[in-house]
Parts: structure tokens; C-alpha cells; sequence
């Protein structure tokens, strides 16, 4: 089957860590996705045009770099992995998505405050990413033989093919299941959205784009908060200053309340308990904390 060349081309991984999460993505930014049973290799959304492509991780970097897919969602350690095997950058990141957080870690089977670097000397080291770990050891003037495997590389101590990992972490659940310990931080990584660097032409790059921004606002709205307070007037600075990632907020008169404003505004970064609490003692009453439903910047 050849690429509808009328339609959009988004590579997505098939099943595994990013799948739901990047599907979650798309419909949240208004897509209507065709069911994909467990065997297709590719859904339609069927409101925009746009076809997604159901492929191993791996492969997401080529097909975008080729062109084969004008977008993909893919782990920057895939990506930065696969670019550092290339003479030129035919990708471009467009944008991280805030899933898919995972650090790339050396580990090994001692404690981490009897560790130092200097004890990679020699030693063997197994990964399924021989070129972020090759230039980690190059960039320290470290002399180590990466073995490179495809999976399971938690096993490699215990079946004695290496004396230490790096392998990607996030809860380190799989490292202490398997009496290993993190030493070394090689890379931190989360999902992000790709686009190729080869010329896409005019209709479809105007699709991308409108794609792009809606999927700005999803990213943008997950954080995003709308608030709305009480405040005295002669402590409206003070309070405008404690909304967390808040430009120019909106500032009413309350009608029989004189001194007394009432502030709104969307906050871009987290709201917690402490933001409240410290709003409180500025004086700020009556705060209402919302959910933002959509937003395009
Ligand atoms: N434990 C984790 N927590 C969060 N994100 C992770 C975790 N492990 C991996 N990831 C991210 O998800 C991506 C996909 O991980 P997954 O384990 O599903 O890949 P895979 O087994 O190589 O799948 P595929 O069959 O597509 O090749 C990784 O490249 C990384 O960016
Ligand atoms: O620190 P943790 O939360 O335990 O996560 C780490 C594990 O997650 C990933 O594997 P995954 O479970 O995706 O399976 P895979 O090895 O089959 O890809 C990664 O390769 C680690 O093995
Ligand atoms: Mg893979």
C-alpha cells in the first residue's frame, strides 16, 4: 500500500510505553481515530486528514527522516540514538509532549556511594543504546566495551555478559528487581514530536502547522489552570506575583466592596496546595482554581 500523498502521515509507536499516551494526545487535540484491531499497521483519523502509521519505535526516526511521515511521536533517546548514527539532521523537534519520562542510567550491581566513574575502565557495559553511551564514555575518557543487545538488558549482569547496564529508568522498579542500583545518568528523555526536514508542500505543510497548534493547546491546557480571587487592592503586586506562570491577569472592581478587586487570570504552570496557601496569606480570598477544557495560544 503507497502513502495517500493527499493525506498527512503521522508515525506513532505500535504497542508499548508511548502508544496510548500518544493516541490519547490526538484525541484530546479533536482527532477521531479509526479502530486499529491488534494486526493493522494503520488507523485514519476521520476528521482531519491525516493517517497514522502503527510501527516499532525504532523505526519512527527513519520514516520521518526519509519523509515516508511528514510527523512522528517518538522518545528523544530513539531519536538522539538514531541521529548520532547519521551524517546530516533530516529531523526536526518540534515539541516535547510531557510523557514517555524516562532517564537513560548506567547501572550496576554495587552500591551507588562506593561508585565512581573511573571503575567503567575496561569494564563491559550492555545496552540497547551503543551510541548515547559510547559518546557519555568519550565525552569522560572512558575506556569501556559496550555490548550492544536488543532487550532484557537487565539480565546482563546475572548472566554474566557484562559487569554493568545502561538501560532506560523511571521508577527504577526493573533495576531493583533485578539487584541493580543507578550510578550514572546518560541521558534524560521524554516523547516529543518530530516533523521531517525534507520539503513537505504547501497544502500538506499548512495541515501540519494547524495540527501542530492543536497540540500545542493540548500540552499548554494539561498544565494550565484558571484562577479567580478576591484580593486587596494595595496587595494586587504582591498576589499577581505568587500566580505561577500567570502574564497580565484580568483585574475587576467588586461592586460594594471598595479596595477590593477580583483577579483572573491562567496560570501556565502548576497550581499546588502551597500556591493557595501563600495567596491566602497575601490576602487573596475566595480563590477558585479551574480546569481549562481547550486553549490555543
Ligand atoms: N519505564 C519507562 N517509563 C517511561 N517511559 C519509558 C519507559 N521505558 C521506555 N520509555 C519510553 O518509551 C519508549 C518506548 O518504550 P518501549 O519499552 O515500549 O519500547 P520498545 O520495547 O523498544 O517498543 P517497540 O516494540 O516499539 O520497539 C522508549 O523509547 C522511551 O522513550
Ligand atoms: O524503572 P522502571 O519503571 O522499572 O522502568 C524501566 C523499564 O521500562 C522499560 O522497559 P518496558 O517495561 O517498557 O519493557 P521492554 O523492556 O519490553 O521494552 C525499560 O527498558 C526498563 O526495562
Ligand atoms: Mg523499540
Amino acid at each position: 500500500m503507497s502513502p495517500d500523498r493527499n493525506r498527512l502521515h503521522l508515525a506513532i509507536q505500535k504497542s508499548g510505553r508511548l502508544s496510548e499516551q500518544s493516541r490519547d494526545l490526538l484525541k484530546g487535540a479533536g482527532l477521531k481515530l479509526s479502530q486499529s484491531g491488534k494486526n493493522h499497521l494503520a488507523a485514519r483519523a476521520e476528521n482531519f486528514p491525516l493517517d497514522l502509521m502503527l510501527v516499532r519505535d525504532d523505526d519512527i526516526p527513519t520514516f520521518v527522516a526519509d519523509g515516508v511521515c511528514e510527523l512522528g511521536i517518538v522518545g528523544q533517546n530513539v531519536l538522539e540514538e538514531y541521529a548520532l548514527g547519521q551524517p546530516e539532521r533530516r529531523i526536526e523537534e518540534l515539541l516535547r509532549l510531557g510523557f514517555g519520562r524516562c532517564s537513560l542510567r548506567i547501572a550496576g550491581p554495587e552500591s551507588a556511594d562506593e561508585f565512581a566513574l573511573d571503575r567503567l575502565q575496561g569494564q563491559r557495559i550492555a545496552t540497547s543504546y551503543p551510541r548515547l553511551l559510547g559518546r557519555f564514555l568519550e565525552q569522560r575518557g572512558i575506556d569501556a566495551e559496550v555490548v550492544t543487545m536488543r532487550g532484557a538488558v537487565e539480565l546482563a549482569p546475572r548472566l554474566g555478559i557484562a559487569g554493568y547496564i545502561c538501560d532506560l529508568v523511571s521508577t527504577g522498579a526493573t533495576l531493583e528487581a533485578n539487584g541493580l542500583t543507578a550510578l550514572a545518568d546518560v541521558f534524560d528523555s521524554e516523547a516529543v514530536l518530530i516533523r521531517t526536514r525534507r520539503p513537505i508542500d504547501g497544502a500538506h505543510a499548512e495541515k501540519a502547522d494547524a495540527l501542530l497548534t492543536r497540540i500545542e493547546g493540548v500540552i499548554a491546557t494539561a498544565e494550565s489552570k484558571y484562577i479567580v480571587l478576591n484580593a486587596p487592592e494595595e496587595r494586587l503586586a504582591e498576589i499577581s506575583a505568587i500566580l505561577p506562570g500567570a502574564e497580565a491577569p484580568t483585574v475587576v472592581p467588586l461592586i460594594g466592596r471598595p479596595g477590593h478587586v477580583a483577579v483572573q487570570a491562567v496560570c501556565q504552570e502548576s497550581v499546588f496546595w502551597e500556591t493557595l496557601e501563600r495567596l491566602k496569606a497575601a490576602g487573596a480570598s475566595a480563590i477558585l482554581v479551574m480546569p481549562i477544557e481547550k486553549m490555543m495560544l
